[in-house]
């Protein structure tokens, strides 16, 4: 994968005072430690500085997230997987529980990881075009973690979540659009961000504090989960990343990856 130039994220404030947070990893955001750590940062920075609303986009022309980096996974420094994780968890849990209003602008492909952060955002608006969205990680052979799976049954109904995790569907818009995966579609980045703006809006006559409860409240079920299992969540993914079959079936994917690419 080529080498990073400049930051891992972009945070900026636009004059309606929303915070635009842009993840910029080429080729296509695949989460590593670092970048999810600069994730976790600006989350931190917009919850601190108690802006009303941020907007979660990437800098790349077609891809929002790769989901979480593969080699992080593949043959892993037990130690750093470790850290990767529970900054994975952090990041999580600061996005699906802030108290500020969150839109996910999904300019391109968001698959697995990149899913669930457009999922723990309250509104998804998505760009047309060639690209899908779903959590796959059946399709690696490995299982999402019960908060993954939380997440999407927060998003869509439980069926279609059960459906979708268990054949590892990727949606395109239009089904994504259908099954609720997201909120509405865009024809450009710039058109997403506005659609995302509205939503926004929308809360300017609700007063903020009754409606950040309501939706940390909403949303507890999950959080509570994972944070009173956090350790053995930790536990199964570092087993998981011993396990030699699933060492092998990411080494199969990596290589379906790289003869992708080359073509
Ligand atoms: C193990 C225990 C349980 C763990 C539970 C956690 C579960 C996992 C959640 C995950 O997020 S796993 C990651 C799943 N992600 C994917 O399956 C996406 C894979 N990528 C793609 O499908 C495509 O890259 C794309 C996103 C549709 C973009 O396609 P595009 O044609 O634009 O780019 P490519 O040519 O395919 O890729 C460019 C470059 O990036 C490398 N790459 C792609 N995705 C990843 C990734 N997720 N991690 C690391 N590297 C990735 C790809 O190999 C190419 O590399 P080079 O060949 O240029 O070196």
């Amino acid at each position: 994968m080529a080498a990073q130039a400049g930051p891992l994220v972009d945070l900026s404030i636009d004059n309606d005072g929303i915070a635009i947070l842009t993840m910029n990893r080429p080729p296509v955001n695949s989460l590593n430690l670092e970048l999810l750590e600069e994730i976790g940062k600006s989350l931190d920075e917009v919850a601190k500085n108690k802006t009303k609303s941020m907007i979660l986009t990437s800098s790349s022309p077609s891809v929002f997230s790769a989901g979480l980096d593969i080699m992080e996974m593949y043959k892993p420094d037990l130690k750093r997987a470790e850290i990767f994780w529970t900054t994975l968890q952090d990041v999580w849990i600061k996005l699906f529980g802030s108290s500020y209003i969150t839109a996910a602008a999904i300019n391109g492909h968001a698959p697995a990881g990149g899913c669930l952060l457009s999922m723990s955002c309250e509104y998804r608006v998505m760009v047309e075009g060639k690209y899908t969205i779903g959590l796959n990680e059946t399709a690696l052979g490995i299982v999402a973690p019960t908060w993954f799976m939380d997440t999407m049954c927060h998003t869509i109904p439980i069926r279609q979540a059960e459906y979708a995790l268990t054949t590892a569907r990727m949606f395109t818009v239009d089904e994504a659009l259908q099954v609720g995966l997201i909120d509405e579609s865009a024809s450009d980045k710039a058109d997403a961000i506005d659609k995302c703006k509205k939503f926004i809006r929308k809360f300017d006559k609700i007063p903020s504090l009754a409606r950040a409860v309501t939706k940390q409240k909403i949303r507890e079920g999950p959080l509570v989960r994972l944070q009173k299992n956090r350790q053995q969540d930790t536990a199964e993914f570092l087993g998981f990343l011993k396990n030699p079959k699933i060492q092998q079936s990411l080494e199969m994917y990596i290589q379906s990856l790289k003869q992708k690419a080359a073509k």
